[in-house]
């Protein structure tokens, strides 16, 4: 299994050793979206909770692709320069440096290897930090002389971003003709960042930035730095042959990935879709994630007010990231109620 000794220079090496050098990246054709795989972008400047418009499109962006862009999202440029700005100074740090940060073997937060590595035999071309909970712990152990600019700003973009998940949270909820009642919580989300870096690649057709996965979020909201590197799997025109399609970075505009758990509050009608990351010849790119979930101790399943059978088992948040630590992208398929169930409740109640 991959370790944090896997680390490397990425910086130093003139080609990609056999340790990341894959041969999976050409499973699909990769290229950019056209006609109707253009992604939605959906402006959310005027939309109060009512804004049938606003919803219309939202339901259609979850429904037909699990991703979309938001504008008029009310995070400040100068905020989102920061972000980039902080992302930046914290990957340049040395290794060693980062090292003193480094994510425990079981542990969430920290620096590290993408998590889903050990389901690889290749390592990729990514270093990747997690933050949970407090943002000071880490910041110490990353700055400790100069730690009070990284901390405001995680802490500032967080606030923000808080707020912002549950506003589209809202309006995919109303999309869907459910009360906001329903989801009771939606005021207490929890959330968990993402700081990505994919480092220049000599060879950038053999090696993969992060390789593709769904999240296990309700929502995922992406800032990408100047530079494409996201893909996203789409069947053309819904129904036509699969491919890669790059989602590019849009000035003003945040990615929004629909994450599983809200593939299964809508009772699979809203898809988390699969995504990956690749990497770029001539510049290092970077993305920052916030990973919005619910409190840890709510169940999840599908609303009530869909009035249709549900087709997955209620889950707590921490129970379906242990799950897919486990089963990875097919842990999704395993909590979907099977006729079996069916059966035994129909005989023994539910
Ligand atoms: C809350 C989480 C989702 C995540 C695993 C984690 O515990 C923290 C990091 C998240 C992330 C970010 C990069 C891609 C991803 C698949 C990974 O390896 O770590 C996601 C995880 C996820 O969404 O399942
Ligand atoms: O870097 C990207 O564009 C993708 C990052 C991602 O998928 C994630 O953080 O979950
Ligand atoms: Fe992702």
């Amino acid at each position: 299994m991959p370790s944090l000794s896997d680390h490397f220079e990425f910086e130093t090496v003139r080609e990609v050793p056999e340790s990341h050098a894959w041969t999976s990246l050409d499973d699909h054709p990769s290229g950019e979206a056209t006609g109707h795989d253009k992604l939605p972008l959906i402006s959310l400047s005027n939309s109060s909770d009512d804004d049938d418009n606003t919803k219309f499109l939202l339901r259609h962006a979850c429904q037909h692709f699990g991703v979309f862009y938001v504008t008029g999202h009310g995070i400040s440029t100068n905020l989102l320069s920061e972000l980039e700005l902080q992302t930046r100074r914290l990957f340049s740090l040395p290794t060693n440096q980062k090292l003193k940060a480094a994510r425990p073997p079981d542990g969430l937060s920290g620096y590290g290897l993408a998590r889903i590595s050990s389901f690889f035999s290749k390592l990729m071309w990514y270093e990747g930090f997690t933050i949970s909970g407090s943002v000071l712990h880490h910041a110490r152990q990353l700055f400790p002389d100069d730690y009070f600019r990284f901390c405001e700003t995680i802490e500032e973009y967080g606030k923000e971003m808080q707020k912002l998940a549950e506003k589209i949270i809202r309006l995919m909820i109303s999309s869907l003709g459910v009360k906001e009642e329903e989801l009771n919580w939606s005021k207490d989300l929890s959330g968990v960042f993402q700081l990505n870096s994919y480092p220049a690649c000599p060879d950038p057709d053999k090696a993969m930035g992060l390789a593709a996965h769904t999240d296990s979020s309700l929502l995922t909201i992406l800032h990408q730095s100047g530079t494409s590197g996201l893909q996203v799997l789409r069947k053309e025109d819904g129904h036509g042959p699969t491919r890669w399609v790059t989602v590019p970075p849009v000035a003003g505009a945040l990615i929004v990935h629909v994450g599983d758990l809200s593939h299964i509050l809508s009772n699979a009608r809203f898809h988390s879709v699969l995504h990956r990351a690749i990497v770029n010849r001539y510049r290092h790119r970077y993305s920052m994630a916030y990973i919005c979930g619910p409190p840890p101790e709510v169940k999840v399943k599908p609303l009530n007010s869909l009035n249709e059978s549900p087709v997955f088992r209620p889950m707590t948040w921490p129970e379906y990231l242990s799950l897919k630590g486990k089963l990875f992208n097919q842990a999704l398929h395993s909590i979907r109620v099977t006729s079996d169930d069916e059966k035994f409740k129909f005989m023994h109640g539910p």
